[in-house]
């Protein structure tokens, strides 16, 4: 509902979604809530200008294109670009309604006063409409748009206006600055920044036209009510019907820009946080994100805007050369207060207290505050103010130098520059003999900012490592959950002590480097570390829902139904994007080694995390052989040519991840003796092959409505698990082909566009899930330990893998020769041939999304 913007809600049967635009220059977004169709199929790679959502779908305007793109799941909308689309159209503003989608079209010059055209796509809405006169702020209503001529400012309307008489009742001779439409109700800020409002719902006779008199900056409309942002404080207020039990708007709190869904509204703070704040029903109440505070606008800011700018952010708002945030200048000056200088082209204007008129406590103590200090520098104290200030300017100096030249060196140690980046990506990443030697070094762990904690402190956390506490446990370790002092929920690892206390401190400091290395929405935070004598752990964030071994293959045969089509292909999408990042962009790059489903967890909000890097490798950026290394690994998940030639590449992830596939599609263990075929490989890719897909997929899921998906996913699966490893693709080509079948399966009429169900975030906060696993009151049954022992016993070989130890099935597939290899590859193109370019090279497109992203 509404006009286009930063930030935007949508609503609908699955919940409402925060989306904004990131306030980093990317213009990449990212949503939040409980409707996963928006919230995975965000497109994390697209850069948009603006966004605008309806009922279960989000659009957004693209950057490079200027055309509408939508997704979500809205039968009258289509997703991806909605169609019909004249070639070529490019649109200056969207606006979207329940179940339709507007569009000013932008035009030659020569035609821009005299007719606007505007498209319209969804619910008794699709046409092309020709206006009479330049048109600006489009706004979308329930089932209805409005529009304000640029000629006089008068505003007008078009649509359905059954029950809310929105037409008739649109004012003739008001000059409006901008509108926003509701469900039932348009409301305007006049010339004089007030506030007029018409329509009103006649199912719910509340009087959202009952506009404060207040001056306003901005006003946003939800199915029955209004809110704006004041004009002389910024505050937020709101008015109409209100769904009992709802969260009132904040009080005291000062925004931006502010959006509204159906019955749940959201905002921008006014601080330096740039954080959203959301009030109404349902929820997301907890958005770990900075949000963009307006559209990026490529004309210098009008009278009546200043220029936004954040002096506390090194980097730019907007893209494009030339652009800029302009915010709407405010009003007057709060009670108390007085103008200390006006609004200007960069700055807001500012007002201070009146100390000859105090009232309140803050006015009071701000008086009290200047006049000790006016005091204090007009004496004696003035000369050692100054030396003070003097001297923490050159403290601030010397510390800033220091520094920038540690960074400096550390960069130059690192030789992963952009370009080397993407050579090692685009080899895959092939290695020296010689090991990079993991050194973890303390005071480099704490730039790292993994937390040091005493082994006292972790004792207390878990109840003593009490049996009740213990989650699971590895060939090397036994994991604990525990509750930290402050609260926050954690996992501890705690090393086996073992007689082999030197592959135990091995392994410890191989994680412990990597994960205060790495930083990845998918990739299993490091909080902190303990080592002391011969105990060894490691603190991670939670994973409420534990392994997605224990979902797919615990004791809890409904965990597994519950796993339904749409999230075991997220899952694997989330976990093949963790391991993108560690191929091609982690620096160096890693190799994981040990990729299998209970080294995929899952947090709260069911998104998946790559975990236990124990094993893992740093490979050198410059090298060009692959490395040479004893295998390790679990069994039925290790690369063959690993194993056999002890040949080791990121393709040998790539195998691993193959495996997975194969377990997410059939609901198997890797290894499973009760079943003829043990190997899911051996098992699993002829019958892929002879494309009889239905005879591999779980039998607790009803197949989904688009198979097709699924035998895409089975393709992958078959590639990833090739004999060599040259001939897998690598994880990115993984990725996007992955990301085409999840849109195939959401039903997304458009899936050569890539819908990623979460986006890469370098540099995620290790701390903001710390609030939502507070929250979490889910504790491990003994039935999960069973599990987690079972599936030791049972599933888990020896982490050092010896050519013993390896099963009949595997060895057979250890000795096929190169020449069946090549027939097996024939085979392959021959009875796939159709599905082969799917993990085709990336199109131009999205090679540009790849670097955008990046
Ligand atoms: N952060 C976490 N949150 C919740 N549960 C966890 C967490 N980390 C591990 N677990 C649980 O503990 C189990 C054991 O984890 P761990 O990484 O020690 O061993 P593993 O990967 O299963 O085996 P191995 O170390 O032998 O490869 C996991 O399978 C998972 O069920």
């Amino acid at each position: 509902l509404g006009s286009m913007s930063s930030i935007a809600v949508s609503y609908g049967e699955n919940g409402p979604v925060f989306c904004a635009l990131v306030p980093d220059g990317s213009h990449l977004v990212r949503c939040f809530g409980t409707d996963a169709s928006i919230v995975y199929g965000a497109p994390s790679r697209l850069p948009m200008l603006s966004l605008t959502a309806g009922d279960s779908f989000a659009c957004g305007l693209l950057l490079d294109t200027n055309q509408p793109y939508c997704w979500g799941n809205n039968f009258y909308v289509e997703m991806g670009v909605p169609q019909p689309m004249e070639e070529g159209a490019a649109y200056s503003e969207i606006s979207a309604g329940d179940h339709h989608l507007c569009g000013i079209r932008k035009q030659h010059r020569r035609f821009q006063t005299s007719v606007s055209l505007i498209d319209c796509w969804g619910y008794n809405m699709t046409a092309s409409l020709k206006f009479n006169g330049e048109v600006t702020s489009i706004t979308a209503g329930s089932l209805f748009n409005c529009g304000i001529l640029v000629r006089n400012r008068t505003a007008f309307c078009w649509g359905d206006e059954t029950g809310s008489n929105i037409i008739s009742l649109t004012p003739r001779n008001l000059r409006f600055r901008s509108i926003s439409a509701g469900g039932y109700h348009v409301c305007g800020i006049l010339e004089n920044s007030r506030v007029f409002c018409w329509g009103k719902s006649l199912a719910v006779q509340e009087d959202v036209d009952l506009a404060p008199v207040d001056p306003m900056l901005s006003v946003v409309g939800g199915r029955f009510h209004a809110c704006g942002i004041k004009s002389v404080d910024h505050e937020v207020t709101c008015w109409g019907f209100w769904l009992k039990s709802s969260v009132p708007p904040p009080k005291n709190t000062k925004l931006y820009e502010i959006a509204a869904g159906d019955y749940f509204t959201c905002g921008v703070l006014a601080d330096s946080s740039l954080a959203p704040l959301c009030w109404g029903t349902d929820g997301p109440w907890s958005i770990p994100m900075a949000a963009s505070p307006g559209i990026c606008d490529s004309n210098p800011c009008g009278p009546g805007f200043f220029e936004f700018s954040h002096l506390n952010l090194p980097y730019k708002f907007c893209r494009p050369v030339n652009s800029r945030v302009c915010l709407p200048c405010s009003n007057d000056c709060p009670e108390e207060t007085y103008l200390l200088s006006s609004c200007n082209a960069t700055l807001d204007r500012k007002c201070q207290f009146n100390c000859t008129n105090c009232v309140s406590t803050e006015c009071s103590s701000f008086c009290l505050q200047k006049k000790s200090t006016t005091q204090n520098m007009s004496s004696l104290q003035l000369p050692i103010f100054i030396s003070e200030l003097v001297f923490g300017v050159v403290l601030v100096s010397s510390v800033s130098l220091v520094a920038c030249l540690y960074v400096r060196y550390k960069l130059q140690r690192c030789k992963c520059g952009a370009n080397e980046l993407k050579t090692v990506k685009n080899r895959s990443c092939s290695f020296h003999k010689e090991l990079v030697k993991i050194q973890p070094d303390l005071e480099e762990l704490k730039i790292h900012r993994a937390q040091m904690f005493t082994f006292e402190e972790l004792e207390k956390a878990t109840g003593g490592f009490s049996e009740e506490s213990q989650v699971g446990k590895g060939s090397f370790s036994c994991v604990f959950k525990g509750v930290l002092k402050d609260g926050t929920i954690v996992a501890v690892k705690r090393a086996i002590r073992a007689s082999d206390l030197k592959k135990n401190s091995k392994e410890f400091h191989t994680e412990l480097d990597l994960l205060s290395r790495l930083n990845h929405a998918h990739l299993l935070n490091l909080l902190g570390y303990c080592e002391e004598g011969g105990e060894r752990l490691l603190v991670y964030e939670f994973m409420a829902h534990g392994s997605l071994y224990q979902h797919l293959h615990g004791n809890e045969p409904s965990l597994k139904e519950r796993l339904d089509w749409v999230k075991r292909v997220t899952i694997a999408v989330q976990a093949a994007r963790g391991i993108e990042y560690l191929h091609g962009y982690a620096c160096p790059p890693v190799i994981h080694r040990d990729i299998k489903s209970s080294n995929i967890l899952i947090d709260e909000e069911h998104n998946a995390r790559v975990s236990d890097f124990g094993l893992s490798l740093l490979c050198p950026t410059d090298s060009s052989t692959p490395l040479s290394e004893l295998p390790a690994g679990t069994l039925g998940y290790l690369d063959p040519e690993y194993y056999r030639l002890h040949y080791l590449t990121t393709k040998s992830d790539v195998y691993s991840f193959g495996v997975l596939l194969l377990e997410i599609l059939s609901g198997r263990k890797a290894i499973d003796m009760h079943f003829e075929e043990g190997n899911i490989v051996e098992w699993a890719v002829p019958l892929i092959k002879a494309e009889n897909i239905t005879a591999i997929l779980d039998p607790v899921l009803k197949p989904p409505a688009e198979e097709e998906a699924l035998k895409k996913i089975a393709t992958i699966a078959c590639k990833c698990v090739r004999m060599r490893g040259k001939d897998r693709p690598s994880m990115d080509k993984v990725t996007t082909a992955l990301e085409r079948a999840l849109a195939l399966l959401m039903g997304s009429p458009c899936n050569d566009q890539p819908i990623l169900p979460t986006e890469v975030v370098l540099g995620s906060s290790r701390l903001h899930k710390k609030a939502s696993q507070r929250s979490s009151a889910q504790s491990y049954s003994e039935t999960d330990m069973i599990d987690a022992e079972d599936q030791r016993i049972e599933y888990r070989a020896p982490s050092w893998i010896t050519f013993p130890s390896v099963t009949s099935s595997q060895r057979r597939k250890s000795s096929v020769s190169e020449g069946d290899v090549e027939a097996v590859k024939n085979a392959e193109g021959r009875s796939l041939r159709c599905l082969e370019e799917e993990i085709g090279p990336a199109s131009p497109h999205e090679e540009l999304f790849l670097q955008h992203n990046f």
